[in-house]
């Protein structure tokens, strides 16, 4: 993203407040309206959280444990529909639809907005299958069409030459990080417009959090990606916009490189310096 793109102005979020409905307009994915989120036990663990999502960027969501980084990234595919008994309130915007309506039939919802987890997933299938399992979800595509989507979607996330003579053998062989690039693959191959990824790199070595991480940034381009990451290294290499909350509520959200190079609210500045986390 071109940092001085005045499309995207920082947000000196009031909590609880208007906290980002004045960023990036006109660039908007997704906006988010007062959005509240509340678990079956009555913890209401989001709190009236406006924001809009960059399209074809990258946005970092850091904050302390349990601040509601992951179950605001799940609103945005509507996760929580699988738990009865959680509430969820405000709008969240795709393209300018309301996703939260009763009418939105979730299955085209996911495969508009793909997700991969903390831990690989890989089903325990071959690594030919983990990848074109999704494609059969959502479409019919000849024999032909779905090994050039394949091989298309591991050579995107970078796998191909690793895997291409062994795309038979279980997906569950491969590395760690091999089996996260292969559910970024199986995320991807269905086309999603969104991809959301919930600490993608926390259960990989260095090495391969490199390789996600160098992914990422080149997905970014087809897709519009929302992280959520502990690490603060990770958010500035690769993020673009970076949405900082604390206790359920979006604090600060700007620019990566102004939140982490000149913070607006002291809250911020004390988490990314490290003095509390
Ligand atoms: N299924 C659930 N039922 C009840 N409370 C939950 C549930 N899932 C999460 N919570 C609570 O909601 C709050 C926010 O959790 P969430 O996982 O969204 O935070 P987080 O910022 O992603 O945390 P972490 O960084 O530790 O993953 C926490 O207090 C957590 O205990």
């Amino acid at each position: 993203m071109n940092m001085s793109d005045s499309n995207f102005q920082s947000v000196n979020a009031q909590p609880g407040k208007d906290a980002a409905s004045q960023s990036d307009l006109g660039l908007a994915k997704l906006e988010v309206k007062n959005l509240d989120f509340t678990y079956q036990n009555g913890h209401r663990v989001l709190k009236s959280v406006n924001m809009n999502i960059r399209k074809n960027a990258v946005t970092a969501f850091i904050g302390p444990s349990g601040c509601g980084k992951s179950t605001l990234l799940r609103t945005f595919n509507r996760m929580y529909d699988l738990y009865p008994g959680q509430t969820v309130a405000g709008e969240i915007l795709l393209d300018g639809r309301n996703i939260l309506t009763k009418d939105v039939d979730l299955n085209d919802l996911r495969a508009k907005v793909g997700m991969v987890f903390q831990k690989p997933t890989p089903f325990p299938m071959s690594i030919y299958e983990n990848v074109a399992f999704g494609i059969r979800l959502y479409e019919k595509v000849s024999k032909s069409e779905m090994d050039a989507r394949v091989e298309a979607a591991l050579t995107e996330t970078a796998l191909w030459s690793e895997v291409k003579d062994k795309l038979h053998q279980s997906g569950l062989g491969l590395s760690g990080g091999q089996q996260q690039r292969l559910c970024i693959a199986r995320a991807i191959a269905i086309r999603p417009e969104v991809l959301l990824l919930d600490e993608p790199t926390s259960a990989l070595d260095p090495i391969s959090t490199a390789k996600v991480e160098e992914l990422v940034s080149q997905l970014k381009g087809d897709f519009t990606i929302v992280i959520v990451t502990h690490n603060m290294q990770q958010a500035s290499r690769i993020s673009d916009s970076t949405a900082f909350m604390y206790l359920g509520e979006l604090i600060e959200y700007g620019q990566t490189e102004q939140i982490f190079q000149a913070p607006k609210v002291k809250r911020t500045e004390d988490y990314i310096t490290g003095r509390y986390g």
